[in-house]
């Protein structure tokens, strides 16, 4: 009698996360990284702001469908009043069941993750914001699984607003509705965005005259070069 082959681990999945400013192309990047790699015969998920699927758990996803609505689907006298401290605990909270409740159990059963706007940018928000300190933001994240790669698409804030045509007071730091607004408060959380790159292997890309196909194209080669990801 031969004896069972003993289960095999699946090699551990890949975390990819597209970070910059408003309007710099992340979800049309990450959705298009999600869609290739599955072309491609891998198994790969794309986790945004919207998704509160827990895999084969209703109720922890109605849980976490619940703290979505708490954390993005409120208006914004509800989001003024709340104050920045309590987003930041809000938002870390979110971060943390996103990533232990999907990530984590997705990367250790073989699947890749494309995370649209992981906590990179919050964290750039919180650095020009004078009210919260910014060793309280960066250590409220500090525990969150390390993406094995993160993309930054960098832009103006000027030529993001072309794109965009239209942005939401947060996009402004809440700091007015015009224009000029919008374009001050993301050129610095750009600054801030370039700042937290020198400390980490990112991928940086101007995106600045770049179309989707070359913008897809770039992040396909560095997925082949660093992850051994083809697609
Ligand atoms: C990538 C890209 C996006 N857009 C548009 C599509 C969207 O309306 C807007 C923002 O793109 P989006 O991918 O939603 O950016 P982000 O997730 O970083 O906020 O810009 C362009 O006009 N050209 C481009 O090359």
């Amino acid at each position: 009698m031969t004896a069972a082959a003993p289960p095999t681990t699946p090699a551990r999945g890949r975390e990819i996360t597209v970070t910059g400013i408003d309007g710099a192309g992340k979800s049309t990047l990450a959705t298009r990284l999600h869609q290739s790699l599955n072309d491609a015969g891998h198994t790969a998920i794309l986790i945004g702001k919207h998704s509160t699927e827990v895999p084969m758990d209703e109720e922890l996803s109605a849980y976490v469908d619940r703290l979505n609505a708490l954390v993005y689907r409120r208006d914004a006298r509800v989001a003024q009043s709340c104050g920045d401290h309590y987003w930041l605990l809000a938002l870390a909270a979110w971060y943390t069941l996103q990533d232990k409740l999907v990530i984590q159990p997705a990367l250790a059963a073989g699947t890749h993750v494309i995370l649209d706007n992981a906590h990179h940018k919050i964290l750039a928000r919180y650095a020009v914001n004078p009210d919260v300190p910014t060793r309280l933001a960066e250590q409220v994240f500090a525990h969150l699984t390390e993406p094995d790669l993160v993309i930054f698409l960098r832009i103006g804030a000027h030529e993001a607003l072309t794109r965009k045509g239209s942005f939401t007071s947060l996009e402004t730091g809440h700091s007015g509705s015009a224009d000029e607004d919008f374009v001050r408060y993301q050129d610095t959380v750009l600054a801030q965005l370039r700042e937290q790159q020198q400390r980490g292997g990112w991928l940086s890309v101007d995106v600045t005259d770049m179309d989707r196909d070359a913008v897809f194209k770039t992040a396909a080669a560095a997925l082949a070069d660093r992850l051994q990801l083809t697609i």
